[in-house]
Formats: structure tokens, C-alpha cells, sequence
């Protein structure tokens, strides 16, 4: 039975930027040609996350192994139209981030220290930005300023907010309003509600001329420091810059509540569930289970490849899900052969890749007799890959010819794989399971 998938506007609209890789990265097909201005990022990610109840400040918490904020600043940093992004952090978390750089390799990234309040570490931001042409962090022509906790941002929207804010002066995303904005009264009465059709939630990522927001933040108040959360109005009230509003997808929402980091993970989980690539061994028989299976993978792209193309690393920037077919004829020397590659290309730095060993058993006997030094040699595979975030699953499937027996069989085995694939679940590597 399917699991209804999320419908398409609730996921990033752009799989790919979860899926590159760097030696594959996509094209940034849309900037490179229009945007001939230097651009650069400031994301505050300086807050204690106190909504979110936790020990770990939110931007902090992590999706598959990876910390919030990594996802966010891989949103900027595959464009190659955006320059520097300043990540602003709390000092005592300055190490912190420093080693998610170096972990996940941010090339773009400074870090720089926040202040007490959102619009204090923004100010820290824009102001580590030098006015002088040596600098190694040049003053750009627009900013974004985009909250560190919202990790899917879409190229187009960016392009949209850079443009705008070069034309404008200022941009910000907006959000129709989901529930009625009502005021009270000081006896927590209703005083009167505003009419919803008329307001817009107030979203990220916003855009700005640097000098523009820049002079609004050295002339606004400490009232604004302290209390304010709207950079567009900063614009306005101190330098009558009008920001463009521009409307953004669903995915732009803050990573505010425990349930916003759920619904994160699920969507990163579900975009990288969208595809795999299915490597037949050279027997006739995997080959012919490799295509009864890509048959009943429906709800994923999926490409059968042969044995011998493993070498071809087209395949790996389509996917992060592979899976190996192999009769017991042959052990999973193919599988292990694979893993090895992507620990040498790197490829499942950012995202961790599934591999899925399918054992066609074409004897009679249950495999677990014939092959119990095998098994154990697989579960020590698995457990040394997953130190290079390669996720390695088994799934033990008797081959039969009995159609209706084959037919359920593999049945059960799509549904086996594509729960691995989704789930992507540490706790199941190195296990045989039975389709
Ligand atoms: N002094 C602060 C406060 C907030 N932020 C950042 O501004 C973004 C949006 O703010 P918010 O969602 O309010 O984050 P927190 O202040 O951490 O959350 P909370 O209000 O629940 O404590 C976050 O990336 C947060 O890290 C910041 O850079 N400096
Ligand atoms: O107020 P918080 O600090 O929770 O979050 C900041 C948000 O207000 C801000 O990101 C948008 O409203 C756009 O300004």
C-alpha cells in the first residue's frame, strides 16, 4: 500500500539542490546570466531556540546526521552567483560552527559573533562587510538576509528577491496569512480582527542594496534593536525604501516548534526518496529481477543500469539510492565495490547515501545455512560504511517459478526497499531482511 507522498508544493521545488554533488553541481542555469552585481549573505543564526525546547539551539539540531544550518547555507553556497555568506552565531558556539564548516566543507562561509537581539546580529553581519576594495569580505552591491532556519530556499525565489532588491532597494518573500490576526485589549478581550485578505505573513529571504539596509541599521533606535523583527520596515522608516514583496512558496517557513524540525526532516527524506538506480549483476536472472522491480517502484525515477556501467559516475549526481542485485552465485563484492567509490568521491558527504543489497537466492535452500560467513562479513561491511555516512541494507529474496509466488515476492521486496529509502534508518544497516 503506498504512502500518500506530500503533495509537490509542500517539498522544495528543486530536488536537484539536495542531490548534487560538487563535482556534479547543477548549473545554476538562471543567475549566472542575469545577476552581473556582487551578491553576498548574511544568515543570523545567533538565537537560543528557546520555542523549540531544547539543549541544542535550533539551527544546532540535526536532520540525518547534519545540523539545520548546513542545509540552509548549501541553499547559497551551490549558486555560483552568490558570493560570501556570513553565518552569524552566538560566541560560544563559534566552534561550533567552525567544525560544521569544515565538516561539510562551506566554502563560503564567515562566521562572525551576534548580538542579544535578531536585528543585533544582523547588524554584525551587514557590518563584517568592508567598504575597502582588499578586503577579503567585499562590500557587495545587494544582501540577502535570510534566517538561518529556513533550509529551503529556491534558487528562482533568491533571483527574484536579488533583482528586485537591485531595482528597488529592498525585497522581502511574503506567505498568505494561515490563521486571522486579532488585536486584544489589555483585559485580553477582543478589541477587533484585521481582515486577512488585506495582510501577507512577512517571510524570508529579504534583499537589500547593502548601503540602503546598512544606513537603516546605524540609524535605528534601540527600540528597534531590542524589539524589532522586521528589516523591510527598517528600510522604510529610516531610508524610504519601499521594499518589492514578492510572493514565496510554502517551503519558506522558519523552523520554529519541534514540529517544524519533524516536518524539515520528512521533506528532505521524501526528496531524496524520489529516485534510485538499480545496478543488475551479469546473470540473466538479476537482470530479469532488476526490471520486475523497477516496474513495481513506481512512485520513484529509477534507472537499471548494468553491471558494467558501475564505473560511469553519471548515475551518481541523479541519486543518492542504489540498488545491487545478486544471485547467490555471486557474493556482494559488486556492493562492496560501490561503496568504495562513493567514500571516493565524497559523494555522501552532505547526504547519506542508501545502498541496498538484493541476494536473489537461486537454490533451494535458505541462504543463512550456506552462507553464514558471509552474512557476518556483510553486517561488518555495514557497520565500517556508515562511519562514511553510507546507509548498507539487505534483502534476502528466493527466486521462484512460479509466477503468482514471484510476483508477491517481488512485491515484497519494492516495498522493503522503498521503506529503507525513506526511513533511512541506521539501525537496519547490515541486516539481511527476507522479501
Ligand atoms: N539574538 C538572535 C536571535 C535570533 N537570531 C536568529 O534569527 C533567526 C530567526 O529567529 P528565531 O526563529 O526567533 O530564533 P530564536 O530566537 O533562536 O528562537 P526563540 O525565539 O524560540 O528563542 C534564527 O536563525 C536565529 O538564530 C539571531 O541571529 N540572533
Ligand atoms: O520573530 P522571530 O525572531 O521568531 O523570527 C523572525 C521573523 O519575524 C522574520 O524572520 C520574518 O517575520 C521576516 O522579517
Amino acid at each position: 500500500m503506498q504512502q500518500e507522498r506530500c503533495s509537490s508544493s509542500d517539498r522544495p521545488l528543486d530536488p536537484g539542490s539536495l542531490l548534487e554533488c560538487d563535482a556534479e553541481r547543477s548549473a545554476d542555469r538562471l543567475g549566472c546570466a542575469a545577476v552581473d552585481f556582487p551578491v553576498a549573505v548574511v544568515l543570523p543564526a545567533g538565537g537560543s531556540g528557546e520555542r523549540m525546547g531544547l539543549a541544542t539551539p535550533k539551527q544546532f539540531c540535526t536532520i540525518l546526521n547534519r545540523p539545520l544550518i548546513s542545509f540552509t547555507i548549501q541553499a547559497f553556497e551551490r549558486l555560483s552567483w552568490i558570493g560570501t555568506v556570513v553565518v552569524v552565531v552566538a560566541k560560544e558556539n563559534h566552534d561550533l560552527m567552525l567544525n560544521i564548516v569544515q565538516k561539510f566543507n562551506h566554502t563560503k562561509v564567515k562566521v562572525v559573533h551576534g548580538g542579544t537581539t535578531r536585528h543585533r546580529s544582523i547588524f554584525n553581519g551587514l557590518q563584517a562587510f568592508s567598504s575597502t576594495t582588499d578586503s577579503l569580505t567585499p562590500k557587495p552591491k545587494v544582501v540577502i538576509i535570510h534566517d538561518a532556519v529556513r533550509p529551503f530556499v529556491e534558487e528562482d525565489l533568491l533571483l527574484k528577491i536579488t533583482l528586485a532588491a537591485k531595482e528597488q532597494g529592498a525585497s522581502g518573500a511574503i506567505r498568505p496569512l494561515v490563521s486571522t490576526v486579532i488585536a486584544t485589549t489589555s483585559e485580553g478581550y477582543l478589541d477587533h480582527s484585521l481582515e486577512r485578505a488585506k495582510y501577507r505573513a512577512s517571510e524570508m529571504p529579504q534583499g537589500f542594496l547593502y548601503d540602503i539596509i546598512f544606513q537603516a541599521y546605524q540609524r535605528c533606535s534601540e527600540f528597534d534593536f531590542e524589539f524589532g523583527s522586521e528589516c523591510l520596515h527598517l528600510a522604510l522608516q529610516y531610508c524610504g525604501t519601499n521594499a518589492k514583496l514578492i510572493d514565496g512558496p510554502p517551503t519558506l517557513w522558519k523552523v520554529t516548534y519541534k514540529r517544524d524540525l519533524a516536518a524539515a526532516e520528512a521533506i528532505i527524506k521524501e526528496t531524496l526518496s524520489m529516485s534510485a538506480c538499480i545496478i543488475a549483476g551479469a546473470e540473466a536472472e538479476a537482470v530479469e529481477l532488476a526490471k520486475a522491480l523497477q516496474k513495481n517502484l513506481k512512485m520513484m525515477e529509477t534507472d537499471v543500469i548494468p553491471c558494467a556501467k558501475e564505473s560511469n559516475t553519471e548515475y551518481l549526481s541523479k541519486t543518492r539510492n542504489f540498488i545491487h542485485i545478486s544471485t547467490t552465485a555471486s557474493n556482494f563484492s559488486g556492493t562492496l565495490d560501490m561503496v568504495k567509490r562513493f567514500e571516493d568521491i565524497d559523494h555522501a558527504r552532505l547526504y547519506p547515501v542508501v545502498v541496498v543489497w538484493v541476494q536473489l537466492n537461486m537454490t533451494n535452500q535458505s541462504v543463512d545455512s550456506q552462507k553464514t560467513e558471509e552474512l557476518r562479513a556483510f553486517r561488518s561491511l555495514a557497520s565500517e560504511v556508515i562511519l562514511g555516512n553510507v546507509l548498507l541494507y539487505g534483502i534476502q529474496i528466493d527466486h521462484t517459478k512460479v509466477p503468482e509466488q514471484w510476483e508477491r515476492s517481488v512485491e515484497r521486496l519494492a516495498e522493503i526497499t522503498v521503506a529503507l529509502i525513506r526511513d533511512r534508518n541506521a539501525a537496519l544497516t547490515g541486516q539481511l531482511l527476507h522479501a
